[in-house]
């Protein structure tokens, strides 16, 4: 299987590329396409990236191509990481709003190459954000079953991850999802939580000391109010005061504020969604099935009522999407699912329509 990284000049795109590599995912008779654009500085830049990727990995590096035009694309599975990001310190693109207005455009570009140009079965992973205009935009054009975002899927595995930590447990004893939309109006789903070796009456025990007392009513309120305060940390250049003070909150908070003080850092979650990203290739590329979260286009009755690009649980195979996976949902998750869903349809259509314009 061939794989190319749209945006392989940026900073998720090379370290996503240089994951694949070294994972050794794809044989040397494969090969990885480092995507860029004609203009600006990924022309150069990516014949120089894959100099240092021979030179690292030369016993088993596939082969690598360089393609700079959307129609030069040729990959079984392609990912998209092209587009603007918010600024690490201030700057001009600062909400998801400013970022979909640059990244529709190219969301846009390579998904009407690839429904031109591919051969139909194709598979596409959405990094850039935000996520749910981009797989709105290529599910439009290829079909929805060949089209998953990654944020759902970051942030199940941080939901787990934090959740792991305060137990003193590793992250895989640990099960439960985090849906919605990824960014600032995810859906912790407390009522999904499993953790290895407890009976449910001790996980329910557990799930109230880790949340502090806290309800999916208090958790949009909670998130800002925490994000107010860590940003007057960051204006005052205390960093490691702000992540310490982040680790005192519940672990569903800290899901949603842990990457911004990370990304507002200036180190970025460059390499945790090269992680995400690599696991979810490793598991397409590998002919196995799994259950994941992750954002998809969502019918009506497959998620409850729901519709539209959303992270939810969805089962993934070489093909692409098999199933949606209903979980059940307590009042308040269902609740916060259905307010989120519409909020993201209608910004979905906002964005879409501007960029048609
Ligand atoms: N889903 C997640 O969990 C997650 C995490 C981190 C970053 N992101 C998103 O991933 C995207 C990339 O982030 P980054 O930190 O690598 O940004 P970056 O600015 O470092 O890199 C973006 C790259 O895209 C390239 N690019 C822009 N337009 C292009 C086009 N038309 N064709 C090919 N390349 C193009 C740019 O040249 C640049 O090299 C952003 O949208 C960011 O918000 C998502």
């Amino acid at each position: 299987m061939d794989v190319a990284v749209l945006g392989a000049s940026g900073d998720c795109g090379r370290e996503i590329a240089a994951q694949l590599v070294a994972a050794r995912l794809l044989a040397p008779t494969e090969c990885l396409q480092l995507v860029g654009r004609q203009e600006g500085p990924s022309a150069r830049l990516l014949h120089g990236f894959t100099c240092d990727l021979v030179d690292a990995h030369a016993e088993y590096v596939p082969e690598l191509a360089v393609a700079l035009r959307p129609e030069d694309v040729v990959a079984d599975v392609w990912i998209v990481a092209a587009g603007g990001t918010m600024p690490t310190q201030g700057g001009p693109v600062t909400d998801r709003a400013t970022l979909a207005r640059s990244n529709a455009q190219v969301f846009q570009t390579y998904a009407s190459a690839l429904a031109r140009y591919g051969n139909g079965t194709e598979l596409v992973v959405v990094v850039s954000n935000p996520v749910e205009l981009g797989v709105a935009i290529f599910a439009e054009a290829i079909g929805r079953e060949r089209v998953i975002g990654i944020g759902a899927y970051q942030d199940t595995l941080r939901f787990r991850r934090e959740i792991a930590a305060d137990l003193g447990v590793r992250r895989q004893r640990v099960g439960g999802f985090m849906l919605g939309e990824h960014g600032a109006a995810q859906v912790p789903v407390w009522s999904s939580v499993t953790l290895h070796g407890l009976t449910a009456g001790e996980v329910s025990q557990t799930i109230t000391t880790l949340r502090h007392g806290t309800e999916q009513d208090d958790f949009d309120s909670l998130c800002q109010a925490a994000r107010a305060h860590m940003e007057t940390l960051l204006a005052l250049g205390q960093v490691a005061e702000a992540f310490a003070w982040l680790d005192q909150l519940p672990p569903d908070a800290r899901v949603v504020l842990k990457p911004l003080l990370t990304h507002f850092s200036g180190a970025k979650t460059v390499r945790a969604t090269a992680n995400v990203t690599v696991d979810l290739v490793a598991t397409l590329l590998d002919g196995r099935e799994m259950l994941i979260a992750g954002q998809v286009e969502v019918h009506s009755g497959e998620f409850y009522e729901l519709t539209g690009p959303l992270g939810v649980p969805v089962i993934v195979g070489p093909e692409g999407i098999r199933r949606i996976v209903e979980i059940p949902l307590t009042e308040q998750e269902h609740l916060r699912m259905t307010k989120i869903a519409t909020e993201v349809n209608t910004k979905v259509g906002v964005w879409r329509a501007r960029e048609k314009e």
